[in-house]
């Protein structure tokens, strides 16, 4: 059953934010919650408009489900402060606090994912008084991603020379599927089903290879100056090509066109310049280019490995940028021969914040029961520092209108 309200009801109900699930990745932490539009003053009008009661399939479970927005928040893992100071500005800890039957001793069990679940439990603790329930990394990954894939409309797609395509999932057809997490390290999973799943590969060049190695060629100060860099340069500068080994010609004996690149930065052995001498953009894009192929060309042959035809790439790497999408997505075509292909995800880094979210079933949250509309969040736009992404979609801070189920 949905809940019906129309644009005058959401205004004038004030959201009731609830249930916090924390990514704390080695580059940034990412935060996922919940609020509810339950928060209106007459309470008949909440428990019409707002909780529809409905039967668990079984007959004797009662569940109730709340109409609001699933919010997405990064941070920077260095700037770790400045996310405990927005958790506690908006007392998203204190997710428990309109959760009738919870014993006080659970109020303040956050689900956390990633290794900073580890790495930042004391600190937690100390700052916010909370408990980092520990949700293992890699089935946090697979459980977001199977999430997306299911519930939410328009997630996945491809692109290439320039177009995004949207692909309709079939439920029934989605597994096997192999799914490339590129954070600061690389993840490769092969996902069977729900819960089933096996990382089969993984590689450390990976997406804080490139902010890293980017950051101390480039004096970039932030990664989107630094992918911004690149979207102006030319790899070929750097980059040593088939034709620059073969005087210009193609190696079609082994299928190497001439613009196919032999060898990356391979040019600044025999340039005879310093760094200084090329510009930045140039090095950008080098870098960009590099790591990009390497990571196709990884999951290719993973996905080869198992004969696997799908590749789902997520990670805050990702950025939903273009040249990325593009390098990857040739890279797989080309060595699969058209075989496998590359698919992107609109969520794409929060992967593991959403599945830490979804562990939420066993203290009575059952499910997201679908998407209903997705917009940006006007929140997100006006809420100062600590919302100051310089992207304007989703994948950075936004929201998404949906419906949860919650066990009574
Ligand atoms: N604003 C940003 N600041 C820093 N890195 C960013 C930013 N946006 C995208 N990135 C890229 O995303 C990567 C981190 O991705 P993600 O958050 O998925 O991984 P992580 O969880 O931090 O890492 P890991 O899973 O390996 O612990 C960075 O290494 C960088 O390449
Ligand atoms: C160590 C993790 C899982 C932490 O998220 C990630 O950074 C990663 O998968 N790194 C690659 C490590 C490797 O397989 O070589």
């Amino acid at each position: 059953m949905e809940a019906n309200l129309g644009e005058k009801e959401l205004k004038e109900c004030e959201d009731e934010v609830s249930h916090l699930a924390l990514d704390i990745g080695g580059t940034l932490i990412k935060i996922v919650y919940f609020s509810s539009n339950s928060s209106c003053s007459n309470d008949d009008q909440k428990n019409s408009l707002l909780k529809d009661r409905i039967d668990a399939p079984g007959g004797s479970l009662n569940y109730k489900v709340l109409t609001g927005r699933l919010h997405f928040v990064k941070f920077e893992t260095r700037k770790i402060n400045e996310c405990i100071k927005f958790i506690s500005s908006k007392r998203l800890h204190h997710y428990g606090d309109q959760d009738d039957g919870a014993p006080a001793s659970d109020k303040n069990i956050i689900k956390a994912t990633g290794g900073g679940a580890f790495k930042f439990a004391d600190l937690f603790k100390e700052k916010l008084c909370i408990i980092l329930d520990k949700v293992d990394e890699m089935s946090s990954l697979v459980a977001g991603a199977n999430f997306l894939l299911k519930a939410v409309h328009r997630e996945a797609f491809t692109y290439m020379d320039g177009q995004k395509e949207y692909v309709q999932i079939d439920h029934k057809d989605l597994y096997p599927y192999l799914l490339v997490n590129v954070g600061s390290g690389v993840s490769m999973i092969k996902v069977d089903g729900d819960n089933k799943f096996e990382r089969v590969s993984g590689t450390s060049v990976g997406g804080g290879t490139f902010w890293g190695l980017g950051k101390l060629l480039t004096k970039c100060k932030s990664f989107d100056e630094l992918l911004e860099l690149s979207h102006q340069g030319n790899n070929r500068v750097i980059d040593m090509l088939v034709g620059d080994i073969y005087g210009g010609m193609d190696y079609t004996k082994i299928g190497l066109t001439s613009t196919t690149i032999a060898s990356s930065f391979g040019k600044a052995v025999s340039d005879n310049k310093e760094l200084e001498d090329y510009r930045a953009e140039d090095v950008a894009r080098s870098l960009l280019r590099m790591i990009s192929n390497n990571i196709g060309q990884i999951a290719y042959l993973n996905a080869l490995r198992f004969g696997l035809k799908r590749i789902f790439f997520g990670g805050f790497f990702i950025r939903g940028h273009e040249y990325t999408m593009d390098t990857i997505s040739v890279g797989v075509h080309f060595w699969s021969k058209g075989e496998a292909k590359a698919l992107f995800l609109r969520h794409e880094g929060f992967l593991g914040a959403l599945g830490a979210f979804m562990s939420y079933e066993k203290n009575g949250f059952t499910d997201v029961t679908r998407e209903v509309t997705e917009q940006r969040s006007s929140k997100a736009k006006n809420s100062g520092a600590f919302e100051s992404s310089t992207r304007d979609d989703v994948k950075d801070n936004g929201c998404i209108e949906c419906r949860v189920q919650v066990r009574n």
